[in-house]
């Protein structure tokens, strides 16, 4: 290792050996871990430090690769190469991403799950692995934010920066939906949301710039959890810019009317396929049957909700004639219907689903946060949670455990937290029986991961 400081910023050369949770390469130098932005896992490479605040590690960033991994590529998207915080992994294989997703994920679930690596569940996602949601790793995007330009144009923000990348398009969006934006006329410094619908119409909304004060902290966070996202646009005005306030998007044979500001899952294939896997895991935990209660834990619009009644045996099947189709039939018999409470702090999310279910009165939705809700919810035999970045955490893992539903199906849109919500669960008797891991966010490091508990 050679060592060099160039102004404030120390230099040197390491090798970097695994993957961080985060996206970044993990090496070691002088007894300090080094989180290393921008290197493959068994690359030689020149770093520069970035941040040196802490005793224990380092963070920095590549300036010079001295000894290429063989699953290094050219970026893959033109925002990511000029420092867009996008596809912050599309310079690696895709197919290599993937395995080092899958490394990830199963050393979070066992350092901080807990999780034995012989356990069948482990030992099955080791190998099957992190799945693809499409045969592409481009265009997969329906709903993106970007930032707006101090010349009004808009594109992807730096990676933690404020620049926007106006001239250099990311490559998620689906092919034309970020396409002649510089028609209109936006304000610097708010963001446009973008969404494609379900039927292939374009929706653009401006939100406005936070208030100066606000303005540095909102760049900080960028990136987080998608409620403290929301609360950022609920304070903020929005103006319709081209399209409509609300996106029809659809999954099987429902529709929802979301609004353009609101949350809906950001990749084309993943509320179908999140959905089927939902139901999937509660089949074979053999949770199916008549007259269940089911929760729909951070249910949104209810999309999980409309899974678990429609294709799964013991649901209720579709609303409407089809379920008068064959009374005699157990699956389809209303007196025997499953009742599936969406919980949500989003009213309008919450108002997307009551008109989605169209008084249905199978489904019943509540607004409030989780944690203060669901004590006064009937006992569960079945609890679905899909909390955001920050995970559920310890108090709402108790009151869940407290109701005692034999059946958990947890998904995660953070690994660490992910984990750390299996070990809380296994402290209450759940065991993991599956685990399934998607690659729900192709070109970087983040990871949706499902996992079926029971007690
Ligand atoms: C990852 S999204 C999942 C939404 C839904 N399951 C879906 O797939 O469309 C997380 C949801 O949690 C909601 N949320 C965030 N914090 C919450 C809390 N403390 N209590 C209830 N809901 C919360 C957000 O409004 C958001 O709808």
């Amino acid at each position: 290792m050679s060592k060099a400081t160039s102004g404030a910023a120390e230099e040197f050369e390491l090798v970097v050996d695994r993957p961080a949770n985060g996206g970044e390469a993990i090496g070691r130098v002088d007894d300090r871990v080094v989180f290393v932005r921008g290197a493959v896992p068994g690359e030689r490479v020149r770093v520069r430090v970035t941040d040196d605040r802490h005793t224990a590690y380092r963070r920095a960033e590549v300036v010079d690769v001295l000894d290429p991994s063989p699953h290094r590529r050219p970026y893959a998207c033109p925002a990511a190469a000029h420092g867009g915080g996008c596809c912050d992994l599309s310079f690696i294989d895709v197919g290599h991403l993937r395995d080092l997703q899958t490394q990830v994920l199963l050393d979070v679930l066992t350092r901080i799950g807990g999780l034995d690596p012989s356990l069948p569940a482990v030992d099955g996602f080791a190998d099957v692995g992190v799945e693809a949601l499409s045969a592409t790793a481009t265009g997969w995007r329906v709903r993106t934010r970007l930032g707006v330009g101090a010349d009004g144009r808009a594109g992807v923000r730096t990676f933690r920066g404020a620049t926007v990348l106006a001239d250099h398009p990311c490559v998620q969006p689906e092919p034309g939906m970020t396409v002649g934006l510089d028609a209109h006329r936006l304000t610097p410094g708010a963001d446009l949301v973008v969404v494609a619908d379900a039927d292939g119409a374009r929706h653009l909304t401006e939100v406005a710039p936070p208030p100066a004060g606000r303005r540095r902290r909102a760049a900080g966070q960028r990136g987080r959890a998608q409620s403290d996202r929301r609360q950022r646009s609920t304070r903020r005005s929005t103006r319709v810019v081209e399209g409509s306030d609300t996106a029809v998007h659809r999954v099987g044979t429902r529709e929802w009317r979301i609004p353009v500001t609101g949350f809906w899952q950001a990749h084309r294939q993943a509320p179908s396929v999140y959905s089927q896997a939902v139901v999937d895991l509660v089949a074979e935990a053999g949770a199916t049957g008549r007259r269940r209660v089911v929760w729909d834990l951070y249910g949104g619009a209810g999309v999980f909700a409309a899974a678990l009644l429609d294709r799964e045996p013991g649901g209720g099947g579709p609303p409407g004639p089809v379920r008068d189709v064959d009374p005699d039939s157990p699956v389809h018999d209303v007196d025997t219907d499953t009742t599936v409470h969406v919980v949500d702090t989003d009213t309008e999310a919450l108002a997307a689903a009551t008109a989605a279910f169209d008084g249905d009165d199978r489904v019943r939705v509540r607004a409030g946060g989780v944690a203060q809700t669901v004590s006064t919810l009937p006992r569960p035999d079945v609890v679905v949670l899909d909390p955001p970045r920050s995970g559920a955490g310890a108090d709402v893992v108790d009151a869940i455990a407290a109701a005692g539903p034999s059946t958990v199906v947890h998904v995660g849109c953070d690994a660490a937290r992910f984990a750390r919500d299996l070990a809380l669960f296994a402290g209450h008797g759940y065991q993991v029986r599956r685990i399934r891991g998607f690659d729900a966010f192709p070109l970087t490091h983040h990871v949706e991961a499902i996992a079926l508990l029971v007690r």
